[in-house]
Order: structure tokens, then C-alpha cells, then sequence
């Protein structure tokens, strides 16, 4: 397990050791006894979170506030996304500046998206499945954002514009 800083303080990349053999592979996709080692965070996540997309849709940009913020380990599964996570801790050098990795079945890295975050994706393969560890329960109440096509971020989601979808709850950001 390596990990690799992000221009953003806090927000970091996991590349997993993967073992392959003549069977497949192995990799251990959370080890909190290592994670912590590595990153110095000792992270009680308490929810696993899966959602399944076709090309072109766009999730987020998301976070919860207050108490009930979350940091998050996010991973693609099966497909290619851009995962990008924007820093809105006022009292951050990097206030309002964001980072967007892309992640994959193929490349196995993770984004671990500190609290006070917004995060989202967009889904660049036909079909991706991701998957992401909470380390606060969901609560529908304290939810919030920035929409994905705020002119202060101007993020290029990397995606034809004909075939974005977007939820109506996030259009309505
Ligand atoms: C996020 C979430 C949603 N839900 C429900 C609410 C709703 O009926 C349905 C779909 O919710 P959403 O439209 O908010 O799902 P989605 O747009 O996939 O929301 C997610 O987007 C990514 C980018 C994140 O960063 C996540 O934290 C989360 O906000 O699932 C839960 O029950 N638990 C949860 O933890």
C-alpha cells in the first residue's frame, strides 16, 4: 500500500499492493491498522456505501455539514471515473481549489476525501461501479453541495456535454 499526496493538504492517493497469480489477483482494499501507520489516521469508518452508473452521469458535488461531516475513501470498482474532491475548510490555504484523479478497475487507486470536502464523479466508461467507506453515518438533513458546473471550480468533467445526467436533486444545487 503506497500513498501519494495530492496538491491539496489532507487529501491523498492509496495505490493497494495487488498480488496477482495464475487464479487472478488479491489486494486488500482497507487495512486500518495499516492505513493508519501510513497516514497517521485513525479512522473509525462506520458505512460502506456501492452505486452502479452508466456513462455520462455526474455525482455531486457533495458533503454533509456540521456534525454529521464525512471524510471518505472512494474507489471504482469496475469502469473508469473522475473522482474529484473540491476543499471547502474556510480556514484552508487551498479554500475552493480542488483535485480530480481518475480511478479505476484497471488502476486500483483510492481517493481518501478528508471532512469537509465536496465530492463527486463522473463516470467515463460505459458502465462503472463504485464504491466508497464513510466514516459518518449518511444523515439527509445536513446534506449539501456545490453544482457540478459551478463557474468558480469551471471542472472539466471530461465527458461529452450532449450525455451528461445529472440527478434533480443536484441539478437543483
Ligand atoms: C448517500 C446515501 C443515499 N441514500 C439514499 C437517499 C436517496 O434516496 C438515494 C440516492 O441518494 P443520492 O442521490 O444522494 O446518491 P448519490 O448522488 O450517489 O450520493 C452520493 O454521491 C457521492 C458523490 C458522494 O460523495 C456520496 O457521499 C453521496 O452523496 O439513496 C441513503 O440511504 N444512504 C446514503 O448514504
Amino acid at each position: 500500500m503506497k500513498i501519494i499526496p495530492t496538491a491539496i493538504d489532507g487529501c491523498f492517493v492509496i495505490e493497494p499492493a495487488v498480488f496477482k497469480d495464475g487464479r487472478g489477483y488479491f489486494m486488500e482494499t482497507f487495512n486500518a491498522a495499516k492505513f493508519k501507520e501510513l497516514t497517521g489516521i485513525d479512522t473509525p469508518f462506520v458505512q460502506d456505501n456501492e452505486s452502479y452508473s452508466n456513462y455520462g452521469v455526474i455525482r455531486g458535488l457533495h458533503l454533509q455539514q456540521g456534525k454529521h461531516a464525512q471524510a471518505k475513501l472512494v474507489r471504482c470498482i469496475k469502469g473508469t471515473i473522475l473522482d474529484v474532491a473540491v476543499d471547502l475548510r474556510k480556514e484552508s490555504k487551498t479554500y475552493m481549489q480542488y483535485v480530480a484523479v481518475e480511478l479505476s478497475g484497471e488502476n486500483k487507486k483510492q481517493l481518501y476525501v478528508p471532512r469537509g470536502f465536496a465530492h463527486g464523479y463522473s463516470v467515463l466508461s460505459e458502465e462503472a461501479l463504485f464504491a466508497y467507506k464513510c466514516d459518518n453515518f449518511y444523515n439527509k438533513g445536513s446534506e449539501g453541495g456545490l453544482r457540478y458546473d459551478d463557474p468558480r471550480l469551471n471542472i472539466d468533467w471530461q465527458l461529452d456535454a450532449s450525455k451528461v445526467l445529472v440527478s434533480d436533486k443536484d441539478i437543483k444545487l
